[in-house]
């Protein structure tokens, strides 16, 4: 079936729009349906959480945003480009040039000292950095008598830390971040939370989020909600109790 065109305003009020998107993993008689056209759009310069039961499509919607995964059918527009239109080679360099991503485990290369680290991208894509911008990033993720160590001399915060500022330094149109605080103590977590959520207040950045933490979600301007792959609820300037709340529905 021919997929209608996404939404006429997603190259400016959206970073990202995703448009009836479907994924079926195939499984012999029983494929399965991750996503089950799913319509959402992510505002540019604001801090969304994605949430969910177990299972119920969470990885699978951000690996199709980010141009990681290829969905059966549907759109996803970032800016005025349509990923699904891409081939492979141009998916790789979409995803070098405009996004940024923060991972559980960090994904830092240990070799390389935590300045090399966060430049790495850009030197990759043969990419002057904005020292402004570097000079503001590493203020505020506070990492500026940190920057000659190497990961192994970096508590788990300091990585993801570094790994934050890796992905904000480029200002990419968006930056997907994938559970950042499931591998860190409160603490830690919290701190980093609040870098997101300030990159977003004060640099403008638009940052999507899956988290499992009802206190993460709190840190988001917007919280969406997915269950069995499609999009069932939505809560803006959420709290953590009302983020339980809402989950606690849906797993019910
Ligand atoms: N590569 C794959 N092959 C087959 N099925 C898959 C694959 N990846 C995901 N699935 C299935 O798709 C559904 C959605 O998975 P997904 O990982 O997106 O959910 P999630 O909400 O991120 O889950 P969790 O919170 O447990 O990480 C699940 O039923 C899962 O088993």
């Amino acid at each position: 079936m021919p997929t209608p065109p996404a939404p006429p305003e997603s190259p400016t009020r959206y970073a990202v729009v995703a448009h009836a998107l479907t994924k079926v993993y195939p499984a012999g008689d029983a494929p399965v349906r991750a996503l089950d056209g799913v319509d959402v759009a992510f505002a540019r310069g604001a801090f969304t959480a994605i949430m969910g039961p177990s299972g119920s499509g969470k990885s699978t919607l951000m690996h199709c945003m980010a141009g990681l995964d290829a969905p059966t059918s549907g759109s996803v527009r970032l800016g005025a480009t349509e990923l699904t239109e891409l081939d492979d080679k141009r998916l790789t360099l979409l995803r070098r040039d405009r996004i940024g991503f923060v991972f559980q485990s960090f994904n830092l290369l240990p070799m390389l000292t935590a300045r090399q680290n966060i430049l790495l991208p850009a030197q990759i894509a043969g990419r002057a950095v904005d020292s402004d911008r570097f000079a503001h990033v590493v203020r505020v993720t506070g990492l500026a008598d940190r920057l000659d160590h190497r990961p192994a001399k970096l508590s788990g915060g300091q990585q993801q830390r570094v790994a934050v500022a890796r992905a904000l330094v480029g200002a990419p149109e968006v930056v997907y971040a994938d559970e950042p605080t499931g591998n860190l103590d409160s603490r830690s977590g919290a701190e980093i939370l609040s870098f997101l959520r300030d990159s977003v207040r004060d640099l403008g950045q638009t940052i999507v989020m899956v988290t499992h933490d009802p206190i993460a979600a709190s840190y988001a301007d917007r919280v969406v909600f997915l269950r069995d792959g499609r999009l069932v609820d939505d809560v803006d300037h959420p709290t953590a109790q009302a983020v339980l709340d809402r989950l606690a529905a849906l797993e019910g």
